[in-house]
């Protein structure tokens, strides 16, 4: 384990069985259809390269970078799109990939931004939420992993940029926080 993890919430083969059960259910939903999936930048990209090999139908992928927590644990509320989708969305039925759902700020801004572009439908999956922290209402259309209200890092997911790489989700000694 790396040295700045005090415990693992959840293991490298717990996501890997997930992850393959969410892509099984993903692709009899979408099975005659051809999705858009659109990975959110930077914290999915892990579960988005290992869910999409577990999705049958068709599909087609492209990437939006947003960002509203720098190098903190709290979200600044404001959403900024650092790099938007290369393609319309027009008429597309929408499957958003997100690591996790914390506050719900991010999502529910990504949400109205692909309706009024007119996607025809907008389907979430994350592979971690955290509902007691919710400040908006949202609930994503499938989960894989539920977590407690704690800062975590892992399989995606970064503290100040950095964890992205651990095949696991933890938690970070609390020395290592600066705020
Ligand atoms: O529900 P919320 O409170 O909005 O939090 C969830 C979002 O926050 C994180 O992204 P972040 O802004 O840290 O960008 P990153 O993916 O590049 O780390 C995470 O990847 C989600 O996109
Ligand atoms: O718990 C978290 N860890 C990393 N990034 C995040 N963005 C929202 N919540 C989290
Ligand atoms: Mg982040």
């Amino acid at each position: 384990m790396h040295n700045d993890i005090q415990e693992i919430l959840i293991s490298r083969e717990q996501i890997q069985e997930k992850v393959a059960e969410l892509g099984q259910r993903l692709s009899k939903d979408y099975e005659g259809r051809n999705p858009l999936v659109i990975c959110i930048l930077k914290g999915a990209f892990i579960f988005m390269a290992d869910l999409v090999k577990e999705i049958t139908v068709p599909l087609e992928l492209d990437f939006m970078a947003v960002s509203s927590y720098g190098a903190s644990t709290k979200s600044s509320g404001v959403v900024k799109i650092i790099k938007d989708l290369d393609n319309s969305v027009e008429g597309r039925d929408v499957l958003i990939v997100e690591d996790i759902i914390d506050s719900g700020l991010t999502l529910s801004y990504l949400i109205d931004v692909l309706q009024r572009r007119n996607a025809k439908s907008t389907t979430v999956v994350t592979l971690f939420d955290k509902p007691a922290r919710r400040t908006v209402d949202l609930e994503a259309d499938l989960t894989g992993f539920v977590l407690p209200d704690e800062f975590v890092v892992g399989y995606g997911l970064d503290y100040a940029e950095k964890y992205r790489n651990l095949p696991y989700v933890g938690v970070l000694k609390p020395e290592i926080y600066t705020n």
